[in-house]
């Protein structure tokens, strides 16, 4: 079977120029090669600290930003940034905070509508009927699309992001710490709601979260980050009671109450290697209480350590 994302060597190096560094510095590699795939219908989940390449990674799987290396297959066909219209009809991207990153002169009409007009080419009677549909799936009342986004309370913003994303008929829709900032209340809700429309629409989910109880909830896989590599990939049940690689246990330890965002490693930021400056080895040595000799000399592959689960460690657990 095809799978819905198939991402083969992906990699960004953000280029440094000019200043202390006179346009010699090798760049800050925000993602380091990584490859993996998401079938049609899984929900893929995220997760790693602040400054791990999420969004950097989101940002490339959208058409936003050119990878250095590596390529982004959707259902076998190669995405090329020079055409980013093929991204749009194919991914799109559902921002943690959806009233600001909703263009706050737009009408939620002006607004659903730009996408079917730039992807689609859709004609007016087109546009209404499509938006009628998405409007009537996400339990959006018809009368709204008249109103500002400012006008909408946290839950309903989100149902307006889902209903933007959806009416680009994508495959695959990238949810960036999608429920973070509403209340556990809504937040469950809004993740309901998420879960009919994939099955509706035969979706496919790329779900980034700092909590790692919401991501552990929804996701079948998940996929750790550390300093813009894959340390640790598996099935959600596993990944987190089960952790093979050091960082994802230290994150599973200090994440143990439910709904509990991921704090306490975030608080050791001054232990995180320096991207300017990476260390030879194993970016998690410097923090690693099993780290030996060839953890600071070499890198990690990804390498199996169980049924359907892969970690990047000299001395997996
Ligand atoms: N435009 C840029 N130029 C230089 N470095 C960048 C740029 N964008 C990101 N980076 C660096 O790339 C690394 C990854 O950043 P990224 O924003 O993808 O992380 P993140 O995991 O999404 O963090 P957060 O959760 O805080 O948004 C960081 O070291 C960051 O400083």
């Amino acid at each position: 079977m095809t799978a819905a994302l198939k991402v083969d060597n992906l990699a960004k190096t953000f280029s440094i120029s000019g200043g202390l560094f006179g346009g010699q510095h090798p760049g800050v590699r925000a993602i380091r090669p990584m490859s993996f795939e998401v079938q049609t219908g899984e929900t893929l989940g995220i997760v790693g600290e602040s400054g791990c390449g999420k969004s950097t990674l989101a940002r490339m799987l959208v058409g936003l930003l050119e990878p250095t290396e590596g390529s982004i297959e959707i259902e076998g066909k190669a995405l090329d940034n020079a055409d980013p219209a093929a991204f749009g009809r194919l991914i799109q991207y559902m921002f943690q905070d959806p009233v600001s990153s909703l263009n706050p002169r737009k009408t939620i009409k002006q607004i659903m509508e730009a996408p079917l007009k730039r992807l689609y080419g859709m004609n007016r009677a087109e546009r209404d009927a499509r938006i009628d549909e998405i409007f009537d799936s996400v339990n959006l009342r018809p009368e709204f699309l008249e109103r500002y986004p400012h006008e909408f309370s946290g839950g309903q913003a989100q149902r307006i992001g889902i209903a933007r994303a959806l009416a680009a008929s994508p495959r695959i829709i990238i949810l960036d710490e999608p429920v973070s900032a509403l209340d556990v209340s809504v937040q469950a809700q809004v993740l309901n709601l998420m879960r009919r429309l994939k099955s509706e629409f035969n979706l496919t989910y790329l779900f980034i979260s700092h909590d790692l109880a919401v991501v552990e909830a929804v996701s079948d896989r998940i996929v750790v980050l550390y300093f813009g590599a894959v340390v640790e990939i598996g099935r959600a049940e596993e990944v987190f009671s089960n952790p093979r690689h050091p960082y994802t246990k230290l994150l599973a330890d200090s994440a143990p109450v439910v709904g509990r965002p991921l704090t306490a490693p975030e608080q050791k930021d001054s232990e995180l290697p320096d991207p300017l400056n990476p260390p030879p080895g194993c970016a998690f040595a410097t923090r690693c209480p099993r780290a030996t000799e060839i953890c600071r000399d070499r890198d990690p592959a990804l390498e199996q350590v169980g049924d359907d689960q892969f970690a990047a460690c000299f001395h997996p657990l």
